[in-house]
């Protein structure tokens, strides 16, 4: 690879403009190079940390900077002398900084991606780097793929859990199974259908995968899973009520949860932006678990249930659904910040198996993967 090289550097005052040989121009404000500065005595190299405080930042100026091809020496009022790589200063373009943030979801819609998404033995998943990259690939462009020949009980369902990131701790404990049970106060565990909704929207952190994983369904028939993608729901928002669009991502939606002893309260946008990119990075929504909410006027209160109703029809429309019956040995993985999943209702005796994994752990392991910067 061909190292970047610079062809000139020109200090205007506090600022610093490189020209890259590639015409490239990106500014540096003299107090963010004296904070990135590589020698030893500012960064700790093994750690990938800096070595000193942010107060001890010095109130500096450059005195003078050379150019020596795809180096860059700073020497400052303090005769503190800077070293930066062409490469390294070349990474803050601000639009390609931002973009190397970027997920490249691909949206969708109904069953399309049925035969694009990733069905990867588990053994394949566990012990092969391709494997693993398939699953993630297929988590970060379609927001769901299926683990293979599981076995099938909670504790083989673990074992995908751990390789994905590892099992998150909730008020259900770490590993779950649902089944019908009269006694618990929520609708996941009777047998009536569920409608689209994002898990854990009462959490300040939701649960960033879910893992569902069909361990038993007999003398009965239904449960089937379904799946919409809520980015799919955003985008044709955005395009047909672009004010409820704008609306449902500042506006905090409270939700609220108290199931057996335990109390949740949390407010946020049912679409929040990623504050770097503008991207969609979350959708959550439960029409069942929302607080009930005081508004600053009635314009407010209207453009809630307006805005909410048409992110939700969009959400319910049947043409946006992926409906399939789970099938013990397959564990199904979803980005619960992204698809909403529900259920048609059923009969018989049906219990499935699951977990979560947060987010920032499996982001993890995508990002060791290579996958995600
Ligand atoms: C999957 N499992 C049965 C464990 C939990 C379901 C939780 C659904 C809940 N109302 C929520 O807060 O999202
Ligand atoms: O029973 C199912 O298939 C899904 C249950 C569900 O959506 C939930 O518990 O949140």
């Amino acid at each position: 690879m061909r190292i970047l090289g610079i062809k000139n550097a020109k200090i205007d005052d506090t600022t610093l403009d490189v020209h890259f040989e590639n015409d490239m121009v990106v500014c540096f404000e003299d107090c963010w190079l004296r904070d990135h500065c590589r020698c030893s005595k500012c960064f700790v190299t093994n750690t990938n940390l800096r070595a000193n405080h942010l107060i001890e930042l010095p109130d500096v100026t450059m005195k003078s900077v050379i150019v020596n091809g795809s180096e860059l020496q700073v020497t400052w009022s303090d005769e503190h002398e800077s070293t930066y790589d062409a490469e390294f200063l070349a990474e803050f373009e601000m639009k390609a900084w931002v973009d190397r943030r970027r997920i490249n979801h691909i949206i969708w819609r109904g069953d399309e991606i049925s035969h694009k998404v990733a069905r990867i033995p588990v053994d394949k998943f566990l012990k092969t780097k391709q494997g693993a990259k398939a699953i993630f690939q297929s988590i970060l462009d379609y927001g769901v793929a299926f683990i293979e020949e599981v076995e099938p009980t909670l504790d083989g369902t673990a074992v995908v859990a751990e390789a994905l990131g590892g099992i998150q701790q909730t008020l259900f404990g770490g590993m779950w199974d649902i089944k019908v049970d009269e006694s618990l106060n929520d609708t996941a565990f009777m047998s009536i259908p569920l409608p689209q909704h994002t898990d854990l929207s009462s959490f300040t952190d939701p649960a960033g995968l879910q893992l569902l994983h069909s361990l038993e369904h007999t003398n009965g028939e239904g449960g089937e899973t379904v799946l919409v993608d809520g980015f799919y729901a955003a985008a044709k928002l955005k395009e047909e009520h672009p004010r409820d669009y704008d609306f449902l991502t500042k506006f905090p939606v409270e939700a609220e949860y108290k199931f057996n002893g335990h109390s949740f309260r949390h407010a946020a946008p049912a679409i929040e932006l990623d504050m770097i990119t503008n991207d969609v990075r979350q959708i959550r929504f439960n029409s069942y678990d929302r607080s009930p909410m005081a508004f600053t006027n009635g314009d407010d209160c209207r453009t809630y249930y307006r805005s909410l109703k048409h992110f939700a029809s969009s959400i319910e429309n049947k043409k946006n659904h992926w409906q399939f019956k789970l099938k013990p040995g397959v564990v199904m993985v979803f980005d619960n910040f992204r698809l909403l999943h529900g259920r048609t209702g059923f009969t018989g005796r049906r219990v499935l198996g699951g977990t979560y994994v947060s987010r920032t752990n499996w982001m993890d392991k995508a990002r060791v993967l290579e996958l995600i910067h």
